[in-house]
């Protein structure tokens, strides 16, 4: 067993856990989040055009292989009513992140507030999406950042079964500290849970005080079958 597979999951509404995990590792898994329906609806709903302000081919920008889409507002009611919901519960988190980094960012309470500061700033696009890697499908280490407005965590919704539905495609996060080389942890959460994972930089305690640990997301090459996954960022884009 790994470490990464003793680490203890939180049930769906233990934010206590929850917090905990995130201050100590920088993601937390949530499992059970969405419903077998739910999963279904979202991957159907994918050729919906409409629903959506932006596709992205991913080798085109060599992000990997696949494809990605933008919603558009409205939201699906899943995806608004997930962003608006766990937002307050990631807010204490990100301020005492910020605080102890001796920075003077401090994120208001609610999202409808985060949006405006982001409307202020001129980032007024959503940035939930839906992503679709087939066999030969992998996205590159990257960090969501979508003009300066940025909210220090972010989730992920994982919409088909790992081990029946595809194979390869884990989740991967990398810790990058100073002075020293990166290290990786591969996730393999099932369909419908919910990871919540840094989206930049966390803190850690030093012998002089906290430091950062930037961290990193992408997921390992698919080698079978689909793999959809829904994202969730809580700023929003310029672009
Ligand atoms: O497909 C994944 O698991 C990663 C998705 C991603 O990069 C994101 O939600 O920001
Ligand atoms: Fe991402």
């Amino acid at each position: 067993m790994t470490p990464e597979n003793l680490f203890p999951k939180a049930g769906p509404s233990d934010w206590e856990q929850i917090t905990r995990n995130l201050n100590e590792k920088g993601y937390a898994l949530i499992p059970g989040w969405l419903t077998e329906e739910q999963c279904r609806t979202l991957i159907e709903n994918y050729n919906e055009t409409s629903a959506y302000r932006k596709t992205v081919v991913m080798e085109r920008y060599r992000f990997g292989m696949g494809e990605y889409k933008y919603f558009d507002y409205p939201l699906p009611r899943i995806v608004q009513t997930t962003r608006e919901e766990i937002y307050p519960k990631l807010v204490p988190v990100a301020n005492l992140w910020m605080k102890v980094l001796g920075t003077d960012v401090r994120f208001p309470g609610t999202h409808p507030e985060l949006q405006q500061q982001c409307h202020e700033n001129g980032q007024l696009k959503p940035t939930p999406l839906i992503l679709k890697y087939g066999p030969g499908g992998y996205n590159t280490l990257h960090q969501d950042l979508y003009g300066d407005v940025f909210f220090p965590l972010q989730a992920v919704l994982f919409l088909n079964q790992a081990g029946s539905d595809y194979d390869g495609g884990e989740f991967v996060l990398t810790e990058q500290v100073p002075r020293a080389q990166s290290r990786a942890i591969v996730l393999r959460p099932g369909k419908g849970d919910m990871l919540i994972f840094t989206t930049n930089f966390r803190p850690a305690r030093g012998k002089k005080g906290y430091y950062r640990i930037h961290m990193r997301h992408g997921v390992s090459e698919v080698t079978r079958g689909e793999r959809h996954t829904l994202g969730i960022i809580f700023h929003d884009a310029v672009s």
